[in-house]
């Protein structure tokens, strides 16, 4: 334990794709304060997914300085920084000025399926899933670094002085609150660009070419991977948090998953807000898969080998809520699905399958379309917002089916958090379908707790992993309570409802 005097507050930022929340906690792991601001999302054509890396560095500057002022402390009770992120979102800037030369392509951004297909078609994709972990998808942050080389001439300029950089999120604030001194990201970030070999941990600068990038140009552009548990410098003076050390570091759902201490093989974690995504912990070996998941790195602790897990990534999940409630506004809030979903019995023979940017895992159907089908007249408003709510739940089978497949092990039991969590209804559901055990977590803030767990570590507020697991609290289990044969009837009708989704984009499929 740290001496007495101490400060003992850690502070976890917490970098999503459509908000910024800081929060801190305290030793016992109790949030103490938990500030939020939304930055806007711009889409510039159809299928682009663009943020302004400005904006979210100003909001990281202010809510920082909100936050210390709401909880009425000062930097100096704060032991540390813990950073997660939106992952494989690409910033580019000019290391001399610290300016983004470009908007950030953010994950679900899908403007260079044509150069996936073609990479795909020219048989790229086996080399590139046996080194890096990941199929050829434009979700990965490789194809984005392409395009920004390719269509901004600054870009192409910088590199050739050797003054441009690439990073993820995490790499961007870290950058900015170390006064542009340190360029970095951890190895769970890392492992989510297409560039690093997911075996060695180390940067494969030669796979740049696969995507049409001069590796001499990534060597440069490239910031430094450490371990997610990692002394990564002190934030700059000039700032609320001037002298903290930042010492945790993870992607978005590692962090969730490390906060839902899922720290040994065959455990895992499904977080349900804009996206859903699964983490099954696969131990000290990366399980390469046969059923369309990822091989991820779940978290890397000093001096230690990381620690992998098979990744269900489900692209639209709580962001369906939103587009009930703002494009086709049936609902007033995200919150009011409950009550529409509640208006009927069930999903009355309706299947939604919200393949808005195609199908993530397990299918990778850049072709697939958004598609309600199984409508008659007899259905409502509240069919729709039962099918739309059912989605995330089949979705979520879908990934699972995958890993059983994959590990050969049937899954025991299934730790949840996320926004959507609340929807106790989908809880039920999700265990009816899925036919396990759900355990909700008390907090279903686990991303930002995630981060503050391995920043904590990191200086020593706990001394293990294993004190971290007597932090975890329940927040209510739902068991399965549904007909076997109701069961498998409701899983065909959404398997046919996928196979009418797939194809309908055109001939894109990666
Ligand atoms: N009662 C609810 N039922 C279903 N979905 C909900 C409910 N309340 C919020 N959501 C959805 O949860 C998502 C927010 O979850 P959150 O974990 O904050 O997401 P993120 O971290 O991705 O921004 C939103 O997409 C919202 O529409
Ligand atoms: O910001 P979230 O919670 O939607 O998570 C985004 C993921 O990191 C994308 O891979």
């Amino acid at each position: 334990m740290v001496a007495a005097s101490s400060p003992t507050i850690i502070m976890a930022l917490d970098l999503g794709t459509t908000s910024t929340r800081v929060a801190l906690y305290d030793a016992a792991g109790e949030a103490v304060t938990i500030v939020a601001r939304e930055h806007r999302q711009y889409f510039p054509h159809p299928g682009w997914v663009e943020h302004d890396a400005h904006e979210i560095w100003s909001n990281i500057r202010e809510l920082t300085a909100l936050a210390l002022a709401r909880a009425q402390l000062t930097a100096a009770d704060i032991a540390t920084i813990g950073i997660t992120n939106q992952r494989e979102t690409v910033v580019a800037w000019d290391a001399t000025t610290s300016r983004p030369i470009h908007r950030a392509i953010v994950w679900q951004d899908s403007r260079t399926d044509g150069v996936i297909a073609d990479l795909v078609q020219a048989g790229h994709n086996a080399t590139v899933q046996q080194t890096t972990g990941l199929n050829l998808s434009a979700y990965f942050s490789a194809s984005k670094m392409a395009w920004i080389l390719e269509h901004t001439r600054e870009a192409a300029d910088l590199a050739a002085r050797g003054d441009l950089r690439f990073g993820t999120i995490d790499t961007w604030i870290i950058w900015n609150l170390t006064g542009g001194r340190v360029h970095a990201t951890d190895i769970t970030n890392a492992s989510r660009t297409s560039l690093m070999n997911i075996t060695t941990g180390q940067w494969d600068y030669e796979l740049g070419a696969v995507f049409g990038i001069d590796p001499d140009v990534l060597e440069v552009a490239l910031p430094a991977i450490h371990p997610s548990v990692y002394n990564y410098g002190t934030v700059a003076p000039g700032l609320a948090i001037a002298g903290v050390p930042i010492t945790g570091v993870l992607g978005d759902q590692q962090a969730a998953s490390f906060g839902q201490t899922i720290f040994a093989a065959g455990e895992a974690k499904n977080t349900y807000g804009t996206g859903c995504f699964l983490l099954y912990n696969t131990g000290s070996k990366p399980v390469f898969s046969t059923s369309g998941l990822l091989t991820t790195v779940a978290y890397q602790l000093p001096d230690a080998a990381p620690v992998y897990a098979l990744e269900g990534s489900v692209a639209q999940a709580g962001s369906v809520v939103q587009w009930l409630r703002d494009q086709l506004g049936i609902i007033r809030t995200s919150a009011e699905i409950e009550s529409l979903a509640n208006s009927v019995d069930d999903h009355g023979g309706v299947y939604f399958v919200p393949a808005f940017s195609g199908l993530f895992a397990p299918w990778w159907r850049a072709d697939a379309s958004g598609t309600i089908i199984g409508l008659t007249s007899y259905a409502t408003a509240g069919h729709i917002a039962r099918a739309a709510l059912d989605a995330t739940a089949y979705q979520t089978l879908d990934v699972i089916s995958a890993v059983e497949t994959d590990t050969g092990h049937k899954l025991q039991q299934l730790n949840v958090d996320g926004g959507m969590t609340v929807n106790e209804q989908l809880m039920q559901f999700q265990a009816d379908i899925l036919d396990v055990e759900v355990h909700r977590s008390a907090d279903v803030e686990t991303t930002a707790r995630g981060a503050a767990y391995a920043a904590g570590l990191g200086v020593g507020i706990w001394a293990s992993t294993d004190e971290l697991r007597d932090l975890w609290r329940s927040g209510g289990t739902w068991s399965p309570d549904i007909d076997p044969n109701k069961r498998r009837r409701l899983i065909a009708g959404w398997h046919r409802a996928i196979e009418h989704a797939i194809g309908w984009s055109g001939d894109q499929s990666s």
